[in-house]
């Protein structure tokens, strides 16, 4: 088909930002923290909260973001994400000329921004595909609810449909599994050398208040569940020792547990190898960075864990980027077959393939605080 037959679509590519230097940390946090789906209080208690949480947060991360240049690398690994999904999309001639797009939630790109950029390129359609393949009204849900508002605001109305989340998608479970292999045996190959057990996985997934699961009915926990015991099937490792865990807690509320500090500690009172794996990242970025690398790193040493493997995140590799295809795929035959997702800022924002139980799309009646 040639150019101006085929019908332009926009993929837009969702993820949370992360401040492009030392200035822009404090109000990238106050950005965070002003988010409704972070704090879910009225104005104008929310934004002098957030203005208070932030000036007093600023100082701990820049000393985060120290470690890795002063920036986030998010948005630049985010872009090499973003070429090669477009290349694979374009690779296949079904009429569509497929073009890439990204819209942060709390840091540039903005998505006022990136809806003027799509409206500008003359977008027929847009699939709406956030980089988080567990869905949380936190992070998804957030970005969707702000996209309509910036389509409504730069007058963008090509219809649109969202990929609300895919968390046993085959191509990431397998680009998951592949690189955790490879970790597992590289630590299993020095547990050898020091004559000590075998080593234990620990899935470690970004955390969240735990009223964001009882209260607001996330998926977002048992879907971490359901991508960790897809990816040790898919590992097909006899025995393997492995659990669940979450990291990054900030904030006096009660989070869902165990912690992956927790998990740490516990590993070394047992003398047990770990192999810690972020499950619930796409890219690298403070959480792992420093996080898992610098900070819980410096525990395991301290904790006696005998080796610490840490695995990457699946970035752009190839079998992932196949699965976001089939994502993209399966979204456009959704608004093929149902039509376009609703516009209007107060609706809920998400829709959920039938084999992913989510909770608050099944249930019309619960209101997610924020959204
Ligand atoms: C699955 C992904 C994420 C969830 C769920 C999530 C919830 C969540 N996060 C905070 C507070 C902070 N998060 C911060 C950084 C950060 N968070 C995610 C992802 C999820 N957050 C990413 C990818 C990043 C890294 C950004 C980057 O470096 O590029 C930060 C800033 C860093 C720091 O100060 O520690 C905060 C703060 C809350 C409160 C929350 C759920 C309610
Ligand atoms: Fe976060
Ligand atoms: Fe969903």
């Amino acid at each position: 088909m040639s150019e101006t037959t085929r019908k332009k679509r926009a993929i837009v590519l969702f993820n949370l930002g992360g401040p492009d230097s030392p200035e822009a940390v404090e109000p990238f946090l106050f950005n965070l923290f002003n988010d409704p789906a972070i704090i879910s209080l009225p104005n104008p208690f929310r934004f002098l909260l957030a203005k208070l949480i932030s000036r007093r947060r600023a100082p701990i991360a820049r000393e985060i973001y120290d470690h890795i240049g002063g920036k986030s690398p998010l948005l630049e690994l985010t872009q090499e994400q973003a070429d090669a999904l477009q290349v694979a999309l374009n690779e296949e001639d079904d009429g569509y000329e497929n073009r890439c797009f990204i819209a942060m939630r709390y840091w540039k790109p903005f998505a006022d921004d990136t809806a003027q950029a799509v409206k500008a390129w003359g977008a027929d359609e847009q699939i709406l595909l956030p980089l988080y393949p567990q869905f949380s009204t936190t992070t998804s849900g957030s970005s969707v609810k702000d996209w309509k508002r910036a389509c409504h605001k730069v007058g963008l109305t090509a219809p649109i449909k969202t990929a609300c989340c895919y968390p046993t998608n085959p191509g990431f479970v397998e680009a998951s599994a592949e690189m955790i292999r490879a970790g597992y045996d590289r630590a299993l190959a020095k547990a050898n050398e020091l004559g000590i057990d075998k080593p234990r996985v620990l899935f470690s997934a970004h955390g969240v208040p735990k009223a964001v699961i009882t209260k607001r009915g996330d998926p977002y926990q048992s879907q971490i569940e359901k991508t960790s015991a897809a990816v040790v099937e898919k590992m097909a490792i006899e025995g393997l020792d492995w659990n669940v865990c979450y990291q990054s807690r900030v904030g006096p509320m009660e989070w869902i547990g165990p912690s992956t500090e927790h998990e740490i500690e516990r590993a070394g009172r047992e003398g047990k190898a770990i192999v810690v794996v972020p499950i619930a990242f796409v890219t690298e970025h403070s959480e792992t960075l420093v996080e898992l690398d610098i900070e819980y790193g410096e525990l395991a040493y301290e904790k006696n864990v005998p080796i610490y493997e840490r695995v990457r995140t699946v970035c752009s590799h190839p079998k992932f980027i196949n699965g976001l295809v089939s994502v993209v795929k399966q979204t456009q035959a959704e608004l093929d077959e149902k039509g376009s997702d609703d516009y209007t800022v107060e609706s809920r924002g998400w829709w959920c393939p039938d084999e992913h139980s989510c909770a608050v799309a099944k249930q019309p009646g619960l209101k997610p605080a924020g959204v």
